[in-house]
């Protein structure tokens, strides 16, 4: 069966909300569409010599609650429709957390294992020229996502910072502590999944240190959601990168596990466990799926096969509006990422309000306001689908979420 692209599925999950959320129709209408993409020609000289184009996108999506917001990814697989998408996903995962945002995204095509660092450096100064006319602190803020980190964050900031002539702190969030990053930041978006699950543990009524969990993606999400959950009395038995996975029915070792990855670069050969493919991982038979990589892991074929009783969406996008349809069938609920996976954006938001007071919070206070924020979002969530009878979660937070930014272009009104 074909599967939908990104975003298909994400015009899909907003129309299958549509019929649940109180909102105009020439509104939902003109949700539907971004209001701009930027397309960006990036040539680079490499170590050789010779140059290199790369091509590279911004899509901001919406804006009617606050500037636009949204992370930049580098991956060899970014196409407009799916930076587009991500940017759609940017817009309902703010709104459901109730920040003052709106939503955009930002991607390269680049397949950075090709790259030394200096080359990574004039590719991420060189996007960031190409879409600063677009970017500020009021207008819209970039941050981490795949293959980006506090590194390029800081590039992106001093390359701003430079044309603009004064230091631009909160031009992104997911700095480095020494230039305005917050406590908190690195970590954020695997302590929102750890506490979401908690909270869906409970809901469920299952005991979450019984629990047996499989991680596809080790990450910034992935390790840091094995760690947390670790932590929390779970067993991870499984965990995949785009090197290979690992599997024990014991439970891995996470701790050693991040070591291995810190030395050899990927979680293959660990020796704590056997070797898995990434195929095999999905459908292992465990509590909790944690897909934690790409967009549509979870297909028709891998939702017909998983055994998990839940699966939390801790990367966008990962499950298609097909297998999202089986796994309702088969009574599998979803916990979905623009609710699982906020925890990121939720402390990016505290960055950025520390950088504008040039004030800094500690760690316990940005993590209390972090759990504050997506626990919120969760009883939000659970009230929607509870009360509006939506055929499941996804659903509900896009219902939530649809009313917000409808509401928000209904008082704005639109222009003559
Ligand atoms: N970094 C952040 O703060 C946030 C990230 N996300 C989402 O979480 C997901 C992961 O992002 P990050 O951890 O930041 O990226 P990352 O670049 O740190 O890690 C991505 C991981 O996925 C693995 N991977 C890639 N293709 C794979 C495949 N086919 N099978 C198995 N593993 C594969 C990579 O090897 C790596 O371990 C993405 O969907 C991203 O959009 C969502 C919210 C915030
Ligand atoms: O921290 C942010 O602003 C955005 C992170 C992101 O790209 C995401 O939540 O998908």
């Amino acid at each position: 069966m074909s599967e939908t692209s990104p975003l298909e599925n994400m015009l899909a999950q907003m129309s299958a909300a549509r019929p649940y959320a109180d909102i105009d129709d020439g509104v939902f209408e003109r949700l539907k569409h971004p209001e701009r993409t930027l397309k960006v020609t990036l040539p680079i000289h490499r170590d050789d010599g010779s140059i290199e184009v790369y091509e590279g996108y911004r899509c901001q999506f919406d804006s009617a609650r606050g500037p636009y917001k949204g992370g930049v990814r580098y991956h060899q697989s970014v196409t407009r429709e799916e930076v587009e998408a991500l940017a759609g996903w940017m817009t309902w995962k703010t709104a459901l957390m109730d920040l003052p945002y709106g939503g955009a995204k930002g991607g390269v095509v680049v397949d950075t294992r090709d790259l030394s660092d200096r080359e990574i450096e004039h590719l991420t100064r060189r996007y960031t020229e190409g879409i600063r006319r677009m970017i500020g602190p009021a207008m819209d803020v970039p941050a981490p996502d795949i293959n980006t980190g506090p590194q390029e964050m800081a590039w992106m900031m001093d390359t701003y910072s430079m044309y603009e002539g004064y230091v631009v702190p909160d031009v992104v969030t997911g700095k480095p502590l020494s230039i305005g990053g917050t406590a908190g930041r690195v970590e954020a978006t695997g302590r929102g999944v750890a506490i979401t699950a908690d909270h869906a543990f409970e809901y469920f009524e299952r005991d979450l240190t019984e629990a047996t969990i499989a991680i596809q993606g080790f990450g910034n999400v992935g390790s840091v959601t094995a760690r947390l959950l670790d932590e929390r009395g779970a067993d991870i038995v499984a965990v995949s990168d785009i090197t290979g996975g690992v599997y024990n029915a014991d439970g891995l070792d996470t701790g050693a596990l991040e070591a291995h990855l810190e030395s050899t670069g990927g979680v293959a050969g660990f020796e704590g466990g056997r070797s898995i493919d990434n195929d095999d991982l999905l459908r292992l038979d465990v509590d909790v799926l944690c897909p934690a990589a790409l967009e549509n892991a979870i297909t028709v074929d891998v939702a017909e096969e998983l055994r998990a009783d839940l699966v939390l969406e801790a990367a966008n996008g990962p499950t298609t509006v097909a297998a999202d349809e089986v796994l309702r069938e088969r009574d599998v609920p979803v916990v979905p990422d623009i609710l699982t996976n906020a925890g990121g954006v939720i402390v990016s938001y505290l960055e950025w309000v520390q950088n504008s007071q040039q004030y800094s919070w500690d760690l316990e206070g940005v993590n209390a306001d972090l759990e504050r924020r997506i626990s919120t979002a969760f009883e939000e969530t659970i009230e929607a689908f509870a009360e509006r009878e939506t055929p499941d979660l996804r659903t509900a937070a896009y219902a939530v979420a649809l009313e917000r930014v409808g509401d928000a272009h209904g008082v704005r009104g639109l222009f003559p």
